[in-house]
């Protein structure tokens, strides 16, 4: 049964739930300052595209150090965070750490996910298979590991598309909002243009006025 208690009136009138969204850039290079980060910027971009919901974002740019990823996930949940999206560090690579991070802060494990992000991945080069991301419950927010390249943000976020604009493959963002209702978060509302999202009929609310 989905539990939409948080049923706040947005704070900017709009009729949508206001959402905090913590997004996690994991790089050694960027964090140092090697290379400009490009993570954060598709990930804020992406989301502000994809929701009607105003967001409150929490950007962290962090080095591969696992102590360091779990402590800013859990800081990120405490600070009221209904979701959490991480960026990099999912690969084989010894300081690819961000999965054994993100399920040191896990109370529930969410596979599949994973599952359907390696799938997509798999529709754009074959090394997704290396990806060892995951997702998580954390008291009520759900944490996700993206990959590290940041075109793959919007492709593992969003699926693939034929010519026409039809979907080929469903990306994972259309289970997220329902997701959210089922562990007491807020009413995610996406544009369909850019990611429909999929709600059983009874826990679709009305259309803000
Ligand atoms: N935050 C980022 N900004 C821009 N490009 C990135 C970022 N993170 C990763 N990339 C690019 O994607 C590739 C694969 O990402 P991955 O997470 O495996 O990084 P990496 O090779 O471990 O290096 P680093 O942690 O230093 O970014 C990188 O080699 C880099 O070209
Ligand atoms: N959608 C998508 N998934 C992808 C990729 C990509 O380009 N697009 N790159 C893959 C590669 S090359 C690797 S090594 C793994 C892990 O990447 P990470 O260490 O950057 O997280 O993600 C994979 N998943």
């Amino acid at each position: 049964m989905a539990s939409n208690d948080n049923d706040a009136s947005a704070a900017d009138g709009s009729g949508h739930d206001p959402v905090r969204i913590g997004i996690v850039s994991v790089s050694d290079r960027a964090s140092r300052g090697v290379y400009a980060d490009q993570g954060l910027p598709a990930l804020r971009d992406w989301l502000t595209r994809a929701l009607h919901n105003p967001i409150a974002f929490e950007p962290r740019l962090i080095p591969d150090e696992q102590a360091d990823i779990s402590a800013a996930l859990i800081e990120l949940v405490a600070a009221g965070c209904c979701l959490v999206l991480t960026t990099g560090g999912t690969g084989p690579a010894l300081r690819d750490v961000t999965p054994e991070a993100t399920l040191a802060v896990a109370h529930r494990q969410m596979p599949g996910f994973g599952e359907q992000m390696r799938q997509i991945g798999l529709r754009f080069v074959p090394t997704a298979i290396l990806s060892r991301q995951v997702a998580v419950v954390r008291d009520r927010c759900l944490i996700i590991n993206l990959p590290g390249q940041p075109k793959a943000i919007a492709e593992t976020l969003e699926g693939l598309r034929d010519a026409d604009g039809r979907p080929l493959v469903p990306g994972i963002f259309a289970a997220v909002p329902y997701c959210l209702d089922l562990i007491g978060g807020p009413y995610l509302e996406t544009r369909d243009a850019v990611c429909k999202a999929f709600r059983p009929k009874g826990a679709v609310r009305a259309t803000p006025a």
